[in-house]
């Protein structure tokens, strides 16, 4: 199953916490991580094996929202930040937008990601 893994900067931290407390889910064998450009290199300082796409800003939610379209993303972990302003609002929306039209899961904070998280849990 690939998930994709987003983290808004203020948000990083908690992306960090939620990832390494959450390592044994991460490193399943049928589990293929992909991320944003920064958050992924979190993910891979923690040792994750992930495939990091290009910056949000720069694209990184259009590819992610692309790889949904296709079918190929299944669940969308996506820490936003709601207390600032993001030049590519858009490109969030649509990365939203594409989970619902796809139905792929998307959880935007941790509480949501840490219950959905459970159910990959073997
Ligand atoms: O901006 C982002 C999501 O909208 C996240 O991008 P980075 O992981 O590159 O910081």
């Amino acid at each position: 199953m690939e998930i994709a893994i987003i983290a808004h900067d203020g948000k990083k931290d908690e992306m960090r916490f939620f990832l390494s407390k959450n390592l044994d889910v991460f490193t399943q064998e049928h589990i293929r991580l992909i991320a944003t450009g920064t958050t992924g290199k979190i993910a891979e300082e923690l040792g994750l094996n992930v495939q990091r796409l290009l910056s949000g800003p720069l694209g990184g939610d259009a590819q992610i929202a692309a790889r949904v379209a296709e079918g190929f993303t299944k669940m969308v972990i996506f820490f936003r930040d709601p207390l600032n302003a993001h030049p590519h609002e858009p490109d969030i929306m649509m990365l939203m937008r594409q989970c619902d039209v796809h139905n792929a899961a998307l959880a935007s904070n941790p509480a949501t990601a840490e219950i959905l998280i459970q159910g990959l849990r073997i």
